[in-house]
């Protein structure tokens, strides 16, 4: 059978992947050549995003001077994009997925398999539980769903620096075909049979993201941003442990865990926000439309989808380092709390 992948989403880690993806399905007969990409529309200098893509065959906007290879097509219509897929690969940020999910709603052939490259969780204010995106991706368009999640600045992955992640299945089929369309000797692929720990791993990390650039912000040097890693870590595998008792210790070892908080740590977007918070004193709203350029900051709002769920099942003291992000991101908390309420 051949199979046919589509990519939803084109921001910044989405091209950084159409680049590696549109490359690999070259390698295999069993791939058709094209591979499809959603933009979500925008002008850019008075011209459609993706007639600057198919063009110039670059993101110019969310990924600026790397070239994409010519099989990969944008194109504006979700729909479209997928209806002849064998392969969805979800990668926008968590905040739309629900929306995306409901325009593929009965859209989508039951032979269809995912992938969610999202970090991030589903919590519905009302509700006392949250979702796995890739649970919601599953549930709604009723197939199966992989994760991918490692220790990947979108950047550094698109310049072709040496880097791994991991795949975590459902379906040990899916994990390797999956596998075949990632992996390269530069990005190392492995698969482990644990899909929420993967996912639990990259969810939580951006909040303990958002730590790290705290602690820069208020210079309090490495040992402190070792302090906030270590415990960041124990309070993530706490919590996934808690609501997945089959979570295991080992996916913590894997690239979704220890490498992805140290690289988002010194690295990411949350952390870059989290210190300007601090030396500037400005919003995280305004400082994400003044520093990102259309890229979409993840850690605050899953710092609050974790404490809605901490508040509402009365862990919040069990969890103090997440707790205390939470309030010096949306109750005006003074930073230096990090230190003082851990
Ligand atoms: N950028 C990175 O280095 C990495 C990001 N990730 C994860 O990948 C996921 C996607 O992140 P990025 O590709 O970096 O996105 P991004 O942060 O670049 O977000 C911008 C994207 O969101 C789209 N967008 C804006 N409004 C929208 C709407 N209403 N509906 C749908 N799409 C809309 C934009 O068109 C653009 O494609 C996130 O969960 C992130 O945590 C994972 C690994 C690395
Ligand atoms: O997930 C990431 C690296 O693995 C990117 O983190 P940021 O969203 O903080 O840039």
């Amino acid at each position: 059978m051949t199979e046919k992948v589509a990519l939803i989403g084109s921001g910044n880690w989405g091209s950084a992947v159409a680049k590696i993806v549109g490359r690999n399905v070259q390698n295999f007969p069993h791939f058709n050549k094209e591979v499809k990409m959603w933009v979500f529309e925008e002008q850019v200098d008075g011209q459609n995003l993706t007639d600057i893509i198919n063009t110039k065959h670059e993101n110019v906007k969310y990924l600026p001077g790397i070239k994409l290879p010519d099989n990969v097509i944008a194109c504006s219509e979700l729909k479209k994009t997928c209806d002849d897929a064998t392969m969805l690969v979800f990668v926008v940020p968590h905040q739309f997925v629900a929306g995306v999910c409901e325009q593929l709603k009965g859209r989508i052939s039951p032979n269809c398999k995912a992938i969610s490259l999202i970090k991030g969780m589903d919590v519905q204010e009302s509700g006392h539980g949250f979702r796995l995106i890739s649970d919601m991706i599953q549930d709604s368009l009723g197939i199966r769903s992989c994760v991918l999640s490692g220790a990947n600045i979108a950047s550094e992955v698109a310049e072709e620096r040496f880097c791994e992640t991991t795949i975590g299945y459902r379906n040990l089929e899916d994990g390797e075909l999956f596998k075949q369309i990632f992996h390269t000797p530069k990005f190392r692929v492995n698969i482990v049979d644990d899909v929420v720990g993967v996912e639990l791993c990259g969810a939580l990390k951006n909040i303990v993201a958002i730590g790290g650039g705290l602690v820069d912000g208020l210079k309090l040097g490495d040992n402190t941003k070792a302090a906030i890693i270590r415990i960041g870590l124990y309070e993530m595998r706490k919590f996934a442990q808690m609501f997945y008792k089959d979570v295991k210790d080992e996916t913590f070892f894997e690239s979704c865990g220890v490498a992805d908080l140290i690289t988002t740590c010194a690295g990411g977007r949350n952390r870059k926000v989290a210190e300007a918070h601090v030396t500037t004193g400005k919003s995280f709203d305004q400082l994400e439309q003044e520093m990102l350029n259309g890229q979409k900051l993840q850690g605050t709002s899953t710092a609050k989808d974790m404490f809605n769920i901490l508040t509402k099942k009365g862990l919040c003291h069990e969890f103090p380092l997440m707790t205390v992000i939470y309030r010096i991101c949306y109750e005006d908390l003074p930073p230096i709390r990090i230190v003082e309420d851990i």
